[in-house]
Parts: structure tokens; sequence; C-alpha cells
């Protein structure tokens, strides 16, 4: 099957499906039924069954899906039997965060590179990474053969650091910055939007429990 068949909520749906299984995984449980990868992920047995039978008939009727088994065929249609390395550009907040919690991942998408242009900050560790001055992009890129760029710049500088990306040659972005990237069609984009998220949230609260004056908003 071609990934680009895939539809996007079930490759969406896929690294849910893994991280379940990699902690089934290391719990040493050998098999998982759809009922019960259903009732953990919130997710319908019978779409997880459709989802997972679209790529090979996975399950044995009555014992499940074997854990070791499906963690391999996830892997291996997402690509991630191999380490994907990434840059990540902006290493302010944000980029410190996701380089920091890099250090602790144990998945196969790897930053292994962190640039900035503030020369203050080029040099400096953020774990075992340097702070490239982004000059060195390019070269980088190629050297350490990254697919991947994260941007966590100001949105000012969102889409000329997306040009230097794809430039250089990357495959696919995830953008941090609040803007609207252009980018040509074999460039992947998906952005990470905390405030839209966030923000939309206020529609699901209960009506009612609004502070009524500006006074309270400071108490
Ligand atoms: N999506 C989210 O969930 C989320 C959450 C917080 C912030 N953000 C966004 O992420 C971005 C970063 O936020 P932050 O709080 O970390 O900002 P920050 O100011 O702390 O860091 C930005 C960094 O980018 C560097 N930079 C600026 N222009 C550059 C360029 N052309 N090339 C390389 N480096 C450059 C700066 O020197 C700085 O180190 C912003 O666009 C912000 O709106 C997104």
């Amino acid at each position: 099957m071609k990934s680009d068949k895939i539809s996007e909520a079930v490759v969406r749906r896929l690294p849910v499906y893994l991280r379940y299984l990699n902690e089934l995984h290391t719990r040493e449980v050998p098999t998982v039924s759809s009922q019960e990868l259903g009732q953990k992920l919130d997710l319908n047995p019978a779409q997880i069954r459709k989802d997972l039978a679209y790529f090979g008939d996975f399950g044995r009727k009555g014992i499940g899906y074997d854990v070791s088994y499906l963690i391999e065929k996830i892997r291996h249609i997402l690509k991630l039997d191999q380490q994907i390395n990434v840059a990540l550009i902006g290493a302010g907040n944000l980029g410190h965060a996701l380089s920091n919690y890099n250090a602790y991942l144990q998945e196969t998408m790897k930053i292994v590179a962190v640039f900035d242009s503030y020369t203050p900050k080029v040099g400096t560790q953020i774990n075992t990474l340097t702070v490239q001055p982004i000059d060195e992009l390019s070269e980088t890129v190629q050297s350490k053969h990254i697919r991947v760029g994260i941007i966590t710049v100001p949105n000012t500088e969102a889409q000329r650091v997306a040009d230097q990306l794809i430039e250089a040659g990357i495959e696919a972005i995830l953008n941090f910055a609040p803007i609207i990237l252009k980018t040509p069609p074999h460039v992947r984009v998906h952005t990470a939007d905390f405030t839209t998220d966030l923000l939309s949230l206020a529609y699901y609260l209960e009506d009612g429990k609004e502070l009524e004056t500006n006074e309270q908003l400071t108490e």
C-alpha cells in the first residue's frame, strides 16, 4: 500500500496506537485486543480494526494483536523504522523546551541540530546540542541527513526560516509560529497552534460562570 493513499485521519491515529503499544511492550504484555485499545485510547474498536486491517491482516480472532509485531508494522508504515533527523530553528523559550524534551525521547525522530540567529545564543548548550549559527543550516542539513525542520522563531521570521529550510532540502516542517507558511507542494507542513487550541476551548466552558467585572480579574 502506498503511504500517500492512507487518509490523514488514519496517519494521525497510528502514532496514538504506537505510543500505547510501546507502553504494553515495556510491560511485556504480548497481545492486545481491539476492545482494549479502544477502551484505553477512547476510540471505537471497529475503527481500530478497520485502520489496522488497512495495512494487512494483523489480528488473530480470540487472541488479538501481537504487540511486538504490530509495533514493527506501524513503525514501518510510518517510516519510523529508521532514525529521522530533525533540525530546530529558534533556540528561545519554546525551542529550549522542545529540545530538552527531545533528550528523553526514545522515538526515532530526533532533534540533532539547533540553530539561532542571535549571536549570544550561538555556542550555548541545550543538553548535548550546541546552538549553531543559522548560516550553517544548509551545510548541516546535508551532513547530518536532516529531513524535518521545526520552526520556533517569532512569526515575523517564520517564512524566511521556512524558505531557508526548503532551500536546504528538508522535506517536512512542524511550524509553531502562528502564521500560515507558503511552501511548495512537495513539502509537508504541520502547524502546532497552542493559541487557537486554547481559545477554542472557551466555547466548551459552561455558561454563567464568567467574571462579571474587571475588578474580579484583579482580585
Ligand atoms: N504553537 C505553540 O504552541 C506556541 C507556544 C508558544 C510560542 N509559540 C510561537 O513559537 C515561536 C517562538 O516563541 P518563543 O516564546 O520561544 O520565542 P523566543 O523569542 O523566546 O525565541 C525565538 C528565538 O528565535 C530566534 N530567531 C529569531 N529570528 C530568527 C531567525 N531568522 N533564524 C534563527 N533564529 C531566529 C531568536 O533569537 C530567539 O532565540 C513564536 O512564533 C511563538 O508565537 C508557539
